[in-house]
C-alpha cells in the first residue's frame, strides 16, 4: 500500500486491497482497491463485464475471494456471507430479491435479522412513506421503483452501517430511474451507500467519489465530477462521451434526471 493509500485506507468505512477472485480457475478479478466514504454514496463504475458486480459479491462473500477487505476495522475476506451481514451491511442484489408473491409488509417481515435489535421500520417508513401506505399490496405488483424501495428499505431495516446497490436501476424507464434517484439519495442521508451504477447521470447526482473497474482491474480512482468532467478520461474508462465511427455503443447511458 502507498502512502496516500493508507491514508485513503484510513478515511474510509471500507476498504478493499487487492481483491482477487477465481472461478472454476478462471481469473475474474485480477486486484481491486477501493474505498467507500464514511457518509453519502461511493460510486463502482466500469463497463460491462468489468467485474462490478464480483467485487461486491465477494465483499459480501458470495464468491471464493482472497485480498483484504476492511470494514469499520474489521477484516471481512475470511468472513462467511452471514457473519458479513452481522457486521452491518445491506445488500440490494441485481435482481433486487423481492417475492412477487407476498406483500410488501411480508418482503420487509422476512428481512428482519434477528437478535440484533429492533428492526427500524421507523426509518424505512420515514423514508419511503410509500411502503407503509402499500404495505398491503403485493410486491410482484409495484411499479419497478416502489420494488427498489422495498430492496433498499429491506438494508436500512437492520441497522446497517453501509448499504450496497447493485445497479439499481437497470432496466428501468426513465421517469423511474429518476424516483430510484430519490430513494437512493434519500436512504444516503441516513447510511452511506456503494452504488453499482451504468447511468451517469445517477452517478453524477449521487456520488462524490467513485472507482472504475476495467478487467478485473481498478483502472482509476478519485473524484466523480472530475473524472466525468474529463471527456478522454471518460471516454478511454467508461465508453461514454463521442463514439468512433462503427464503434460499438457504450454500455454506459446517460439520462437525464
Ligand atoms: N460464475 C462465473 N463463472 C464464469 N464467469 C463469470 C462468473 N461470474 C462472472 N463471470 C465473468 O466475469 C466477468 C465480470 O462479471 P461481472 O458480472 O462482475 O461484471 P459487471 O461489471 O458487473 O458487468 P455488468 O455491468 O454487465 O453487470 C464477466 O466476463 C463475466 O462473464
Amino acid at each position: 500500500m502507498t502512502g496516500s493509500d493508507s491514508s485513503a485506507a484510513d478515511r474510509s468505512l471500507l476498504s478493499v486491497r487487492d481483491l482477487r477472485v477465481v472461478i472454476d480457475g478462471l481469473h475474474i478479478l485480477h486486484g481491486v482497491d477501493f474505498d467507500v466514504a464514511p457518509t453519502g454514496v461511493t460510486a463502482l463504475l466500469g463497463r460491462n463485464g468489468a467485474g462490478k458486480t464480483t467485487t461486491v459479491k465477494a465483499v459480501m462473500g458470495l464468491v471464493p475471494r482472497t485480498g483484504s477487505i476492511r470494514f469499520a476495522g474489521s477484516e471481512l475476506a475470511s468472513l462467511p456471507t452471514h457473519l458479513v451481514v452481522r457486521q452491518g451491511i445491506g445488500y440490494a442484489p441485481e435482481d433486487r430479491g423481492i417475492f412477487a408473491g407476498l406483500t410488501v409488509a411480508e418482503n420487509l417481515r422476512l428481512a428482519e435479522r434477528g437478535g440484533d435489535g429492533e428492526p427500524d421500520y421507523r426509518l424505512v417508513h420515514e423514508l419511503f412513506p410509500e411502503l407503509e401506505r402499500r404495505s398491503g399490496q403485493l410486491a410482484g405488483t409495484l411499479s419497478g421503483g416502489q420494488q427498489q424501495m422495498v430492496a433498499i428499505g429491506r438494508t436500512l431495516l437492520n441497522r446497517n452501517r453501509l448499504i450496497i446497490a447493485d445497479e439499481p436501476t437497470k432496466g428501468l424507464a426513465p421517469k423511474i430511474v429518476a424516483e430510484v434517484a430519490d430513494v437512493l439519495a434519500r436512504a444516503a442521508q441516513a447510511v452511506p451507500v456503494l452504488l453499482v451504477e451504468q447511468n451517469l447521470a445517477l452517478v453524477r447526482r449521487l456520488a462524490g467519489t467513485c472507482a472504475v473497474l476495467a478487467d478485473g482491474r481498478t483502472a482509476h480512482r478519485g473524484d466523480t465530477a472530475e473524472l466525468l468532467a474529463d471527456e478522454d478520461a471518460a471516454r478511454r474508462l467508461l465508453g461514454v462521451g463521442g463514439r468512433r465511427p462503427g464503434a460499438a455503443a457504450p454500455a454506459i447511458t446517460e439520462v437525464n434526471l
